[in-house]
């Protein structure tokens, strides 16, 4: 079996999600066969999904790839507006995707939701360690590397960092753009629609962690937030504000207005 199961079917892709498990973690790669970063980020995928191969006691996963203009049905469910694109599910749930090829946060989101158990617990009985994840999320440089010890509260702020800087646009958000949970979600991701803008995004209704520890890390006591290049902007006033003041603010974070996908 290949480890990265090109999907090129429409009805490939509903057969195949159809009959995963509900506890497997599915990574989905949206690329262009024209965008140089993809190529790249398929070898990252491949060497991730091998890791996960190669450990017994690791989490489900299964790992496919889509051209994102070849099966533009699915690239819009997903609102894949840039490629490389990564999509993160489990039991039809989107939990987060990663935007660009950013080879760290994408190893660090899949760590995150299928914990690759350490060194030390992979002696354990793979029956008593395959359900902890309250775990550490790993996200160190490299898998079974000695890693230094962190508090939780470090390892949340690392974590949070990371996610912060996933893309160079990164909206945390009620939902997800397809389904936004909140209408103030839905508002800025309207603004974001409306101007093309380039965006990773995070659903916080995922992951209490990350809804209550980024209010703290932000300083920032709603959603949504808007994060531009590792910095908090602010939630939908702020926003619009920021607009107002400059309607060229998202400027540099646009695709240009043509269809299909952007390199990011
Ligand atoms: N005026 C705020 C509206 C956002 C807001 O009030 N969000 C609330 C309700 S969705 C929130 O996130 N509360 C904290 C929470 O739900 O964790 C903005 O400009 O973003
Ligand atoms: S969820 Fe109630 S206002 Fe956003």
């Amino acid at each position: 079996m290949g480890l990265v199961k090109e999907i090129t079917a429409q009805h490939e892709w509903e057969t195949f999600v159809g009959s995963l498990p509900k506890s497997t973690l599915l990574v989905i790669f949206f690329h262009a066969p024209w965008a140089a970063p993809c190529a790249q980020m398929a070898k990252v995928i491949e060497a991730l999904a091998s890791d996960y191969a190669a450990k017994e006691d690791s989490p489900p996963t299964s790992w496919v790839s889509i051209n994102a203009e070849e099966l533009s049905d699915v690239s819009e469910i997903y609102d894949v507006v840039a490629v490389p694109y990564v999509v993160l599910q489990r039991n039809d749930q989107v939990l987060e995707a990663v935007s660009g090829s950013n080879a760290s946060a994408l190893r660090k989101a899949i760590e995150t939701h299928a914990p690759l158990n350490s060194t030390a617990a992979a002696t354990a009985t793979a029956t008593t360690t395959a359900n902890d994840k309250s775990g550490t999320t790993g996200g160190g440089e490299e898998v079974g590397k000695n890693e230094e010890v962190l508090s939780p509260e470090e390892e949340l702020n690392k974590r949070l960092t990371g996610l912060v800087n996933a893309a160079p646009v990164m909206l945390f958000m009620k939902g997800t753009p397809s389904e936004p949970k909140c209408g103030f979600s839905r508002q800025l991701v309207n603004i974001l629609r409306e101007r093309s803008v380039k965006y990773g995004f995070f659903n916080i209704l995922a992951d209490d962690d990350v809804r209550q520890g980024l209010k703290k890390f932000a300083d920032w006591p709603t959603y949504p937030q808007l994060w531009v290049s590792g910095e908090l902007v602010g939630g939908l006033d702020i926003v619009k504000e920021e607009l107002e003041k400059d309607p060229d603010f998202f400027k540099n974070f646009s695709v240009p207005s043509q269809n299909g996908a952007a390199a990011a």
